[in-house]
């Protein structure tokens, strides 16, 4: 289908929702007026209307104007907003639920029996077009509708199919990872105005390292230790700072961190 035949709708307008909006204008893949958002009050849905989005407050009216439909409530706020959609689901409509921890098999039980619907766990740097998002479809789903989603994302930033348990894990590692190197990013730059630099400058340089040892991993497809090697020169500077950050535990945190979120995901699914 082309881009501007395709309507797609979303019910939520956060900021997950407009993270996903803002990656599909900026990359020219919809048409602003074929989006329609809904959300119970106009605290979001104001800058949808700026950007030309159709906006409403009521939910069924995205089902019954957009063919894919974006489900970018809380996961708490999810089943009540299926009950209220489920009359007007047809089958030519593709769900794709971004609720976190939310399975497959949840949705499908919320939803009329042979609901195409797809469990998607994007992460909100989708907005600059770098995000990492994976999906998983449920039952019935076919290779058009997983390509379809595929193509749709394909300008936000990597978009894999996997399998569903990894949704859980891609959360914890991915989805709220972003947050995890927000801290990281802040804790570098306290250390510089510790050390004397001021701030301003002190979080551009951080945000720039991460931005460059990112790029290096992904460009030179390393391993990152080779690459912690190749800055480490025998008794100088790094081996010094690397020394202090595994005293402080600092590998073995960060998995605590991804099992931490990752579990939460989980038992989040279990509500
Ligand atoms: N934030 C992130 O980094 C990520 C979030 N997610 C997932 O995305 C989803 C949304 O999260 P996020 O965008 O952060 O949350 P936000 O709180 O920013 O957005 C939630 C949206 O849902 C709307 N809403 C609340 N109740 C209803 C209802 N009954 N019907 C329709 N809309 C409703 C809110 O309305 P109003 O505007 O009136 O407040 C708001 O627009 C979650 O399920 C989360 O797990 C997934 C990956 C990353
Ligand atoms: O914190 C959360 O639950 C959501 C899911 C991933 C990022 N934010």
């Amino acid at each position: 289908m082309e881009a501007e035949e395709l309507r797609v709708g979303f019910v939520g307008a956060g900021r997950m929702a407009g993270g996903l909006g803002r990656g599909l204008l900026r990359a020219g893949k919809v048409p602003a007026s074929n989006i329609i958002v809904s959300a119970p009050s106009d605290r979001n849905l104001a800058e949808w209307r700026e950007w030309g989005c159709r906006t409403t407050h009521c939910n069924l009216e995205v089902l019954q104007e957009s063919t894919v439909v974006f489900l970018a409530t809380k996961p708490h706020v999810l089943p009540t907003v299926l009950q209220e959609l489920r009359p007007a689901v047809t089958s030519q409509h593709l769900l794709i639920s971004l609720a976190a921890g939310v399975t497959l098999q949840k949705l499908q039980r919320l939803l009329p029996t042979g609901t195409k619907v797809l469990r998607l766990m994007p992460n909100l740097p989708c907005v600059l077009q770098v995000g990492a998002a994976v999906f998983s479809r449920g039952t019935g789903v076919g290779d058009g509708d997983a390509a379809l989603l595929q193509s749709l994302l394909s300008p936000c930033g990597l978009c894999e199919e996997v399998p569903e348990p990894y949704i859980n894990i891609h959360t914890g590692l991915s989805g709220s990872g972003v947050a995890y190197v927000y801290l990281f990013a802040e804790a570098m730059a306290e250390g510089a105005v510790k050390m004397g630099m001021p701030m301003g400058l002190a979080n551009k340089i951080a945000a720039q390292t991460l931005l460059g040892a990112a790029k290096m991993l992904l460009e030179t497809g390393e391993h990152p230790a080779k690459l912690r090697g190749d800055v480490c020169t025998p008794g100088g500077t790094t081996i010094h700072g690397l020394y202090q950050l595994e005293k402080g535990a600092l590998r073995a945190t960060v998995m605590n961190a991804v099992q931490a979120a990752t579990e939460r995901a989980c038992e989040m699914g279990e509500d």
